[in-house]
């Protein structure tokens, strides 16, 4: 198929899905189809199999979110074409609609907006008729945490926070690889793992030029994190989701462009809707640093060493193919995650961290520019807000390690007045904003 047929294509189905017991195997079936014919795609997502046979309720809950699954993990195939109809295989109650219609538009936004493709934002799903929201059923729900771990700094807050308030988690992982299994050891914790693999068919039209772009991939792993605990008779599902995630990049055609959409609280409530009426599942899911800046966050890790010789932020360390051993150091994450440890940490433990000091080298200077909001709008990556940015330079700035160091120094020299009159110390380490975690669960945070 050529790339000019590609992008001839009118509609993206989903023809069918399925799931065997006995291997753990879910497989799921796409289509794009218009004039110049139809291309098939199948990804399919392997779980752990539960010891003990999961209960009627328990396995009928599980399919429901795989049915979910289904249609969220359809972002990466429609991305390969963004035909204009969107064709749903089954009635759907509104909370479905809604999560599955801001997964494509919403999820979807930053690939729309590099690939000024403005009809994604505004995609309309067709749906053949409504259902009816499923029963509440609180005890698919009651359990051990599922901690989702991935491999970075947050992920490694939250599950010693839980450890740490005597809330027993499991560490969970979709395709962890040797970063997030060293992590994983150092917890000592036993963890339980998912396989997800994408249809080669993807990366061979990639390959020949197909529409690509970001997805929303937290959304993905949610729904398999879900899936995972309602099968394994475990409780929530527990993110690290910050608060600056709900922050857009820029605005575009109207609408806001966020690079970490799916990782933010809008996506977190709509999930939570849609799990509710889809599968009867009552608080299933959420972030427990939802309220905590990414500087605090930072903060917090400072206090736990035993993860500093495998911690991994740099999404570069995660690539299907070619990945870097650890952080690769010239990228939009590692240069925020340096700037959000460094306050907190002494120059020999966060250079030992990373494997190199990112304030030695000058080269750094223009990206951390635009992190700081003088240059540029905020990068397409996961980076904080540029307010706890302005922060930790005012605090390394009075760092004895780290204040005269060159990439510091220059920091320092080009932030005009206004900007520093604009950061406040007090907003960036005191928790707030809309959360969604449970009581029992909120009393664990500072
Ligand atoms: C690791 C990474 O950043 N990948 C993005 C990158 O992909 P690249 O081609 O450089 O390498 P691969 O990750 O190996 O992927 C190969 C192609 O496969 C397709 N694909 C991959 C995973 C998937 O779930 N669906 C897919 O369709 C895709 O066509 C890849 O080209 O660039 C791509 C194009 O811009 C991105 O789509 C890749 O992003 C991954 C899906 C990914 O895992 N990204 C996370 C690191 C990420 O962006 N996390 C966000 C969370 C935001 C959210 O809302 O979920 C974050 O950390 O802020
Ligand atoms: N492979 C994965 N399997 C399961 N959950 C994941 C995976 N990758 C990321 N996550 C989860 O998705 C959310 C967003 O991921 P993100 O990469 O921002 O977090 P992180 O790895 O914990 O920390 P950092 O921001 O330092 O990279 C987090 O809650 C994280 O635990």
């Amino acid at each position: 198929m050529r790339n000019d047929q590609l992008g001839q294509m009118a509609v993206f189905r989903f023809p069918s899905s399925s799931y065997d017991e006995a291997s753990g195997v879910a497989t799921f079936d796409y289509e794009l189809d218009g004039p110049a014919g139809a291309l098939s795609f199948t990804e399919t997502v392997t779980f752990p199999v539960p010891a003990v046979a999961p209960s009627e309720a328990r396995l009928a809950a599980f399919r429901q979110v795989l049915s979910l699954l289904h249609l969220v993990a359809g972002v990466s195939y429609y991305k390969a074409a963004a035909p204009h109809q969107l064709s749903l295989p089954a009635p759907l109650s509104q909370p479905v609609i809604d999560y599955v219609t801001a997964v494509y538009t919403k999820g979807l936004a930053e690939y729309a907006y590099r690939n000024d493709l403005p009809h994604v934002l505004t995609l309309v799903p067709s749906v053949p008729g409504s259902a009816t929201p499923a029963p509440a059923v609180p005890e698919l729900t009651e359990g051990r945490p599922l901690s989702a771990v991935g491999g970075g700094k947050d992920s490694i807050v939250t599950l010693e926070t839980l450890r740490a308030g005597g809330f027993d988690p499991v560490p969970f992982s979709v395709n962890p690889n040797r970063i997030i299994e060293a992590v994983n050891a150092a917890s000592g914790v036993p963890a339980l793992a998912a396989r997800r693999k994408l249809d080669p068919l993807l990366l061979e039209l990639n390959g020949l030029g197909a529409r690509n772009g970001h997805i929303p991939v937290t959304a993905i792993n949610s729904l398999i994190a879900v899936a995972t605990a309602v099968l394994h008779g475990l409780g929530p599902v527990v993110m690290s989701n910050e608060r600056s995630a709900s922050d857009p990049n820029l605005i575009w055609n109207g609408q806001e462009i966020n690079h970490q959409w799916s990782k933010g609280v809008e996506a977190e409530g709509l999930l939570r809707d849609a799990l509710a009426a889809h599968a009867g599942l009552v608080d299933p899911y959420f972030s427990l640093l939802r309220t905590l800046s990414e500087l605090h966050i930072a903060k917090l890790f400072a206090g736990f060493s035993g993860y500093d010789d495998v911690v991994t932020s740099c999404n570069q360390a995660f690539k299907l193919r070619d990945a870097t051993a650890r952080w690769c150091g010239h990228c939009p994450k590692c240069r925020f995650v340096f700037l959000a440890m460094a306050p907190f940490m002494e120059p020999a433990r966060l250079i030992g961290i990373f494997g190199l000091d990112l304030f030695a080298d000058p080269a750094q200077i223009p990206g951390y520019l635009e992190i700081l909001g003088i240059d540029g709008h905020k990068p397409f990556e996961c980076v904080g807000e540029v307010e706890e940015s302005l922060v930790a330079l005012g605090l390394l700035a009075r760092h004895p390690g780290w204040s005269g160091t060159p990439v510091v120094t220059a920091l320092v020299a080009a932030v005009p007045p206004e900007a520093w009159a604009a950061a406040s110390d007090s907003e960036v380490f005191t928790p707030g904003g809309p959360h969604f975690v449970p009581e029992t669960y909120a009393k664990l945070l500072p």
